[in-house]
């Protein structure tokens, strides 16, 4: 099937019908006319329709090695850095699209499975059978275009003991059993972004299962479709507030929702299990594969066009009331600058120096990838920061469009007005900004950023142990040998 479009994509997910719980309610109708998901859901057809446009049909598919059929880029198994350069820019064009604001387009978590496809062997160590449904299934994801939602993390309890320590043992989802059916899951995983609006949904590890028993029944792979029977997906309040994209120019479009996914006795069928009771391939799955640098391309290159859009929006704001002549603002316009060129010489570094990966793979160099993904989470916080030190009281002097469609107009049009725009285009510039920086949304975007690629805590330890320092060391050592050398002609 070749790649599908933005509609495709909207009435497979209504017809799939899930169990999608909010405000205390589950969705009964089409999702997609619900309002806390019906602005995403559009954008997210936006994105798949862009596969045929004709202009970017070439950039934004290939032709598919089985079928023959035109799919999704973000499937696209590298083999050559001119490969490598096409999977960028395609997701860079996704994400220029909505101004990097949607984190889980699902470029993101199609570059994870495009990587365990090749790397399928990975999951075979304990029978062949999971290493074949490891393969078998990232076929089926690119030629049926599937969208994917994802979690990994076990609820938030008790961070001091592991899962099965908990009061109950299926508060975190593990297995129950083994049937003919398959493998059935209870409990509880989070946190699953787009959970609601996608296809399916891949539940892998987190990063390190610390307990190393050998039967260990929180430590498995799976896929399946969000509508699995026993399968809930629990929403946070929606950000999309139902305001027009005057009044809410981020969150009627880009809201993704976050969900906490309960397991109530599912079964997974056995050719949709990679991995179970093994904590030693869970535990290399994302490393060994290569998938977190594969994904991290993806996060890089969508934080170039989120950079890029802070920047355009920092910079209209800076013409609008004309405040670019004071230097404090030329300073930290420029932070963003370095910020922004900082996090493209990442990427370009990583494609330089990408290599064939033991899969066959071209794989970029992950050392900038790793440093982009330990730096974006401190630098994103500062932008808003930034956007808030700049935008001042006109973060709040923003009126919304029924204001501007009322008697106030002569008011708004007088007292707003800016040096450079009239009432109207400045209010609706600085509601942007305040949906970046300010609003449910925008904070939501500063904690996403803070935390979606896993405890940025534990992730700069991972760097700091797995950085090769010795080489510096030694150095350090010969330079003070040679001091040694000096003291002793005296
Ligand atoms: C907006 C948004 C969206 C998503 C997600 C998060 C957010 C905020 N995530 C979840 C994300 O993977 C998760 O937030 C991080 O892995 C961190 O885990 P916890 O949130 O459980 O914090 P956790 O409970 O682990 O940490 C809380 C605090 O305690 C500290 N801490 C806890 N244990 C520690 C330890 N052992 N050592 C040192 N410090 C420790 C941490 O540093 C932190 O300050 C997610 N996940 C997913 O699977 N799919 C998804 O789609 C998303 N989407
Ligand atoms: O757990 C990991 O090591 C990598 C990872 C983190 C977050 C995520 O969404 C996917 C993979």
């Amino acid at each position: 099937m070749p790649a599908k479009t933005g509609q495709e994509y909207i009435n497979r997910v209504n017809e799939a019908k899930a169990n999608v719980w909010i405000n205390g309610e589950a969705v009964t109708g089409n999702i997609s006319e619900h309002p806390a998901f019906s602005g995403v859901m559009k954008t997210q057809g936006e994105l798949y329709d862009m596969q045929h446009d004709p202009k970017k049909r070439d950039l934004m598919t290939y032709v598919s090695p089985t079928s023959g059929d035109r799919v999704g880029t973000s499937f696209l198994q590298p083999r050559s850095r001119e490969d490598l350069e096409k999977r960028r820019l395609m997701m860079y064009e996704w994400a220029k699209h909505n101004g990097g604001m949607m984190g889980r387009s699902p470029d993101y978590i199609n570059s994870g499975m495009m990587a365990y496809g090749a790397a399928s062997n990975m999951f075979a160590t304990q029978d062949p059978f999971y290493g074949k449904n490891m393969e078998a299934y990232y076929a089926y994801c690119r030629e049926n275009d599937l969208s994917l939602t994802h979690t990994l993390i076990q609820p938030q309890v008790n961070r001091g003991v592991n899962a099965a320590q908990l009061p109950d043992p299926y508060i975190a989802a593990r297995i129950v059993e083994k049937t003919s059916e398959g493998v059935v899951i209870r409990g509880a995983r989070l946190l699953a972004t787009q959970g609601g609006i996608t296809d399916e949904i891949m539940v892998f590890p987190s990063t390190l299962l610390k307990q190393s028993d050998e039967e260990n029944p929180y430590a498995y792979a799976f896929s399946i479709p969000n509508n699995t029977k026993g399968l809930k997906f629990i929403c946070r309040e929606s950000f999309d507030y139902g305001k027009s994209a005057f009044d809410h120019p981020l969150g009627s479009r880009f809201e993704e929702m976050d969900t906490i996914v309960v397991f109530d006795d599912v079964v997974v069928p056995w050719d949709r299990v990679f991995a179970l009771a093994d904590v030693e391939v869970c535990n290399r799955a994302y490393n060994e594969s290569n998938a977190v640098v594969h994904m991290t391309h993806q996060v890089v290159s969508k934080n170039i066009a989120k950079t890029e859009f802070i920047l355009g929006i920092l910079q209209l704001m800076v013409e609008t009331i004309n405040i670019g002549q004071f230097q404090h603002v030329q300073e930290k316009m420029s932070e963003v600058i370095v910020a922004l060129e900082t996090v493209k010489s990442f990427v370009t570094a990583a494609e330089a120096n990408a290599k064939l990966d033991q899969w066959g793979i071209m794989t970029p160099d992950f050392t900038p990838l790793n440093i982009a993904r330990n730096y974006y989470p401190k630098i994103y916080p500062r932008f808003s920061e930034i956007m808030q030190q700049l935008g001042a009281s006109g973060l709040m002097a923003i009126p919304n469009e029924a204001d501007f469609h009322s008697a106030l107009r002569p008011d708004l049009d007088k007292y707003l007005q800016a040096a450079n725009g009239d009432a109207y285009n400045r209010v609706k510039l600085y509601r942007l900004a305040w949906d970046v920086c300010m609003s449910a949304f925008g904070s939501r975007q500063t904690l996403y950023e803070r935390f979606f690629f896993g405890d940025p805590v534990r992730m700069a330890g991972a760097l700091y142990n797995g950085y090769d320092k010795q080489v510096y060391v030694d150095r350090v050592k010969e330079f003070l040998d040679r001091s040694e050398e000096l003291a002793k002609n005296v």
